[in-house]
């Protein structure tokens, strides 16, 4: 049983921390992974990382719990560097690769390991293993395991310290419908905890659910740290449906003298305009006579937005994304940024 709650996991006064990605700098030799790249994650909401492929998600959050050494920069958790906090478990929780676990012990020894090290109750593994949907497979050998079962294992070893501040480097992968579901739900009760969460993934729908503000980056630069809103309303491929008995007449009235403005045909006849707000379609055919017969506004979803954001900072793109970028005509838009 999956069981998620403040009663399994009290709230503590003091989770009032935040990440600091302060000016950080990465570089592999001649790669830069993370450049000049600030940014905060405030507690009480689920901050989403997203990025292209490459685009330096990982890296900055090994950088966060110190298993990576900036190049320039630092990173501070409520002030402090990773390196000095005193029980590291207990403030801070990770699963940044769920399969970098010893995979010949069993899920309990596991998690026990962890827990004697790091000064933790032993308690707590059975809490977080309960909590985690694991409860009855507590004694099998992890080799056994499958990637959904991998990443909760990963979850619960984040959670034995029972930390204010959390990092979930793309936490869905492998599961199932509901363990997605259940990790969304989680995700939201730890920040709704009062907990920092910072949680990476490419499910652009999933993180449009589960994200409260998202820090987008392409090539290890900042390119948008805005609320899901935001970052939705600025986007380019927001649009206004209309439908007329009169489309050819409105079509030209709306491209006509009208810089920046876009028409285009839908299958049922309908027009898709881009660059005009809907009051200002509905003004501009009331004022020429034209019948409406639908007029709405379309919000473009969070992964058009994200196509949007980081279409120049991809690096990996197939034949067919060219294609379709070439026949795009709509300009890029950049978020807001801090
Ligand atoms: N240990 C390493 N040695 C050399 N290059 C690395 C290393 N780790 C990451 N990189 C490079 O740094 C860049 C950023 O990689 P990173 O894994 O942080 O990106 P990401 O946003 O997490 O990507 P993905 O979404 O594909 O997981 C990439 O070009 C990657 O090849």
């Amino acid at each position: 049983m999956v069981t998620v709650g403040s009663s399994v996991v009290p709230t503590r006064p003091g989770w009032r921390q935040m990440i600091e990605v302060d000016r950080l700098t990465k570089r592999y030799g001649s790669t830069v992974a993370v450049d000049d790249l600030s940014f905060q994650v405030l507690p009480g909401r689920v901050t989403g990382f997203l990025g292209p492929n490459g685009a330096g998600k990982s890296t900055t959050m090994r950088a966060v719990i110190g298993l990576d050494l900036p190049t320039m920069g630092e990173v501070r958790i409520n002030g402090r560097s990773y390196a000095s906090i005193r029980r590291p478990l207990c403030e801070v929780g990770a699963l940044l690769d769920a399969r970098a676990v010893h995979a010949g012990r069993s899920a309990s020894h596991h998690l026990l390991c962890i827990a004697r090290s790091n000064g933790i109750d032993p308690s707590r593994v059975s809490a977080v293993l309960e909590m985690v949907g694991l409860a009855g497979v507590t004694r099998r050998r992890i080799r056994t395991f499958s990637l959904g079962m991998l990443q909760r294992l990963g979850v619960a070893a984040a959670l034995l310290g029972n930390p204010g501040v959390l990092l979930f480097d793309e936490p869905v992968n492998g599961l199932d419908p509901e363990g997605i579901r259940w990790i969304r739900t989680l995700m939201k009760q730890l920040a709704a905890e009062g907990r920092t969460v910072l949680v990476s993934s490419h499910l652009m729908s999933e993180m449009a659910l589960t994200a409260d503000h998202l820090i987008v980056i392409g090539r290890g630069r900042l390119v948008a740290d805005a609320s899901v809103a935001e970052l939705l309303s600025t986007s380019s491929r927001n649009r206004v449906r209309v439908r007329s008995p009169q489309a050819g007449r409105l079509s030209t009235l709306l491209t006509r003298d009208q810089p920046g403005v876009n028409v285009q045909s839908g299958p049922d006849g309908g027009l898709e305009v881009l660059g005009m707000d809907a009051p200002a379609v509905g003004e501009l055919a009331a004022a020429h006579g034209v019948v409406l017969h639908e007029l709405s506004s379309q919000q473009a979803s969070l992964e058009e937005a994200f196509m949007d954001l980081t279409r120049d900072s991809v690096d990996y793109r197939t034949g067919t994304d060219l294609l379709s970028l070439e026949s795009s005509t709509t300009p890029t838009t950049a978020g807001s940024r801090p």
